[in-house]
């Protein structure tokens, strides 16, 4: 299924950041789509996609928009090995009790591709980040 996610408009056209820092091991990814602001251009993006979603949005009637973006910027930075600590709960943990389906998984990834679209990150960084998502998939499904 996420191969077939991946295959959904993923043209992009806006150039990313070169990277010229010196890395540690894998935090390349952080800094090709952009670092902190990168990352946090992402989110916003990813929060108005979920806005603007009838089927997802619900799922956030009762949560604090900050706190989501602040946890979910921390959570992104740390998966692609950014200098970020997640010190939030666990994937398990705040999304037991959700219910989550498959369908909305997958609805959920498509709005997240749909918003680094929207902020013009290449296909080849969005499949980076996605396979490096993709293992938490069996965390948030509702088993
Ligand atoms: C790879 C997929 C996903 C990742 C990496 C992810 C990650 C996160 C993170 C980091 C947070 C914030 C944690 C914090 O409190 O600091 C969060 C919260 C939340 N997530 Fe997910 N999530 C994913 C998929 C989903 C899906 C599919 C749904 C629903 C369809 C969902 C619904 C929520 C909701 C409603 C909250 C807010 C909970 C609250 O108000 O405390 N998430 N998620």
């Amino acid at each position: 299924m996420l191969t077939l996610l991946l295959s959904i408009g993923c043209s992009s056209s806006v150039t990313e950041n070169v990277a010229k820092h010196s890395t540690k091991e894998g935090e390349q990814l952080y800094y090709t789509i952009g670092g902190q602001a990168g990352i946090e251009r992402l989110v916003n993006a990813f929060v108005k996609r979920i806005a603007q979603d009838q089927v997802i949005l619900p799922y956030f009637a009762k949560s604090s928009v900050k706190h989501f973006k602040q946890g979910f910027i921390n959570h992104l930075c740390a998966t692609v090995n950014g200098p970020c600590k997640y010190t939030g709960d666990t994937m398990i943990d705040i999304h037991t009790g959700m219910n989550i389906n498959e369908g909305d998984f997958n609805h959920v990834v498509e709005l997240l591709i749909l918003a680094m679209e929207d902020v013009g990150i290449s296909y080849q960084s969005q499949n980076k980040i996605l396979a490096k998502l993709a293992p938490l998939r069996a965390k948030i499904i509702k088993i």
